[in-house]
């Protein structure tokens, strides 16, 4: 017998389907929310994110959703400097525009001249693009949106923290150290007109290892699974009672988060994950505009 319709075929489980980040709602899709719908944070007029949780939370696996929704839309430059220094990014460094892993001197170098260069983009919006916040531009009429990854952030923002394996001046090192604080801090408080996002990302998230300046001026932030609320507080602030909580998130499950939403309140996430070989097929993908599946 024939049957008059089109068999339905059994449902696929459903998958997660990597986007573009929008350039023009500044969204960046990562994952799902509690409820099965779509997670973002909203990185329009922003100019940075605090990205917090303990070693294995999530974090790099997390970030790997977020660069490549960045670059797949093609509209952006990777500065990716990797305080930890192993292979953790590595499946990104053909995408990068800068790729150092923890080399405090290459460190310092390349971001007081993107310090240097944001200045100067900022003091010329106007004249080269007609409008002086980048935010404000069409997609198509905008310089790239210039994107500093700094992982394992304590290992550069907590000048105390910096010590010498090599016989160098401790000194000499924490002055560095200090510079490079510096110097994101005034990207993360200035860049935002100029189109310039800093994630300043850390396993050690306390005061000391995210300056107030800094985190204070970050307007989206991810808290992975952390083990004491002091911690939680230093990623996300204050949030209102009732507020989801990163304490709550069970170590099985890697890639739980919460996220500050830009109108003050929290919601509890998981990011989509996707292994790095993967990841570095995307890269090759993208880079040489071809589907990315
Ligand atoms: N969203 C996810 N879904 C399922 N498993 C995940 C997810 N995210 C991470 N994992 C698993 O957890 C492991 C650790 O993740 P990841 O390396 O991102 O942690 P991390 O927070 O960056 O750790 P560290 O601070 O030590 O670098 C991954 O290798 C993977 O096996």
């Amino acid at each position: 017998m024939r049957f008059p319709w089109k068999h339905q075929q059994k449902p696929e489980p459903s998958k997660f389907r990597l986007l573009p980040f929008d350039p023009v709602a500044g969204r960046i899709t990562f994952g799902l929310l509690e409820d099965g719908s779509p997670a973002s944070i909203i990185i329009r007029n922003q100019s940075g994110v605090v990205v917090g949780g303990r070693p294995g939370s999530g974090k790099t696996a997390g970030m790997m959703i977020i660069v490549l929704a960045l670059y797949l839309s093609g509209q952006v430059n990777l500065h990716i400097i990797d305080g930890k220094g192993g292979d953790d990014w590595t499946w990104a460094e053909n995408a990068a525009t800068t790729f150092i892993r923890d080399d405090i001197d290459l460190v310092h170098e390349a971001i007081l001249n993107l310090n240097r260069d944001m200045k100067s983009r900022t003091a010329s919006m106007r004249a080269n693009y007609g409008e002086s916040n980048f935010w404000n531009l069409p997609p198509d009429k905008r310089p790239p949106l210039e994107v500093i990854i700094v992982d394992e952030c304590q290992t550069y923002f907590d000048p105390k923290g910096v010590t010498s394996d090599d016989g160098r001046p401790v000194k000499e090192l924490r002055d560095l150290a200090q510079d490079i604080t510096g110097a994101a801090t005034n990207i993360v408080r200035k860049g935002r007109s100029a189109g310039y996002l800093l994630f300043a990302i850390t396993q050690k998230p306390t005061t000391d290892c995210l300056p107030s300046q800094l985190r204070d001026n970050c307007g989206a932030r991810i808290c992975f699974q952390i083990s004491t609320p002091e911690a939680a507080r230093a990623v996300l602030g204050n949030l209102p009672d009732g507020s989801p909580s990163p304490l709550d998130i069970p170590t099985s499950r890697p890639g739980g988060a919460v996220i500050g939403l830009d109108n003050g309140q929290a919601a509890m996430c998981r990011f989509a994950y996707i292994s790095e070989n993967d990841a570095m097929t995307a890269i090759d993908a993208i880079a040489n505009n071809k589907p990315v599946v």
